[in-house]
């Protein structure tokens, strides 16, 4: 089975945009990129023509690649402090002089669609989670929409980063899986692999995952976001011979990325309900 993260993220769009249309509410996000990296730049514009589709009204600001921390710092609090702004993201990643951690603590936790800033990452792992990381959280409507089981599973993630690795081991946690984190000291990553109901990978290496490191049947989910010897967009594990061996896998393009579009156009919405409420 292929878990199309293409056509699950239309039908959630369609239905938010719906949902929006419903509400009576203007929802905001508003955007921070920094420097003229052509990825960041194109997630992003991918972000706002998200928002256009759905009814989200979307609002860009740009910085300099020579920026400071307290610049980018300056830029979040200022839509922090702005009442229509319901949704802050900062693109990530940012600059080598940049601190990244004390801007994402810069973010009010209150519209932290990222889920990114520590109060929400605390939430997460308390088991009581407010704004998900987008990544994750769109992983877990994925298997909830086809159906996975995840009660009692083995689940392995390999990656252990702050805005994957981690927030999806505390959900596979908070979903009743028995979770195992890999990394780059782990000392036998194919041993550990091979041992996977549920493997998700984010390690960032072009086809890397083999057929013969996956078990029989596993469900496997590829984070990775590579490019091949030919400049071609791949994931992280070998499409061709990891399908034949699973029982369902994310392809690369169309399975995990268009899924975190969706999940941030929904953690929008959300702010956006929440900061209406506090008014009432
Ligand atoms: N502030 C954040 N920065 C970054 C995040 C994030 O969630 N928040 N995630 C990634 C990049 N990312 C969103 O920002 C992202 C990556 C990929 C896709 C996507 O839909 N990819 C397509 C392929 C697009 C292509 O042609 O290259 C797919 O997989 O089908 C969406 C969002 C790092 N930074």
């Amino acid at each position: 089975m292929i878990l199309s993260g293409k056509d699950i993220s239309e039908k959630r769009l369609e239905s938010l945009k719906e949902e929006i249309e419903n509400s009576g509410l203007n929802p905001c996000l508003a955007t921070v990129i920094v420097g003229n990296d052509p990825a960041s730049q194109m997630y992003v514009r991918m972000k706002h023509r998200a928002c256009d589709r759905v009814g989200i009204k979307s609002a860009g600001v740009e910085l300099p690649e020579e920026v400071t921390t307290s610049e980018v710092v300056e830029a979040v609090s200022k839509l922090n402090a702005d009442p229509s702004v319901h949704g802050i993201l900062v693109q990530l990643p940012l600059p080598k002089q940049v601190d990244t951690e004390a801007v994402i603590e810069s973010v009010s936790p209150e519209k932290d669609v990222d889920g990114f800033h520590p109060y929400n990452i605390g939430q997460l792992f308390s088991g009581r989670p407010q704004f998900v990381p987008c990544t994750p959280g769109g992983i877990m409507t994925l298997f909830n929409e086809y159906g996975i089981e995840l009660s009692g599973k083995k689940a392995v993630v390999v990656g252990r980063s702050v805005d994957v690795g981690r927030p999806m081991a505390a959900l596979l946690i908070n979903a009743d899986a028995t979770v195992t984190v890999c990394h780059s000291r782990t000392k036998d990553l194919e041993a550990e692999m091979k041992e996977a109901d549920i493997l998700v990978s984010a390690i960032g290496k072009a086809r890397f995952v083999k057929e013969e490191m996956v078990k029989e049947g596993a469900v496997v989910i590829d984070v990775g976001i590579n490019y091949d010897e030919n400049g071609n967009l791949c994931g992280d594990i070998d499409f061709d011979t990891v399908s034949k061996k699973s029982s369902a896998i994310t392809p690369v393009p169309g399975g995990v990325g268009p899924m975190t579009i969706a999940t941030l156009m929904e953690n929008t919405l959300k702010s956006a309900k929440y900061h209406a409420d506090l008014q009432n």
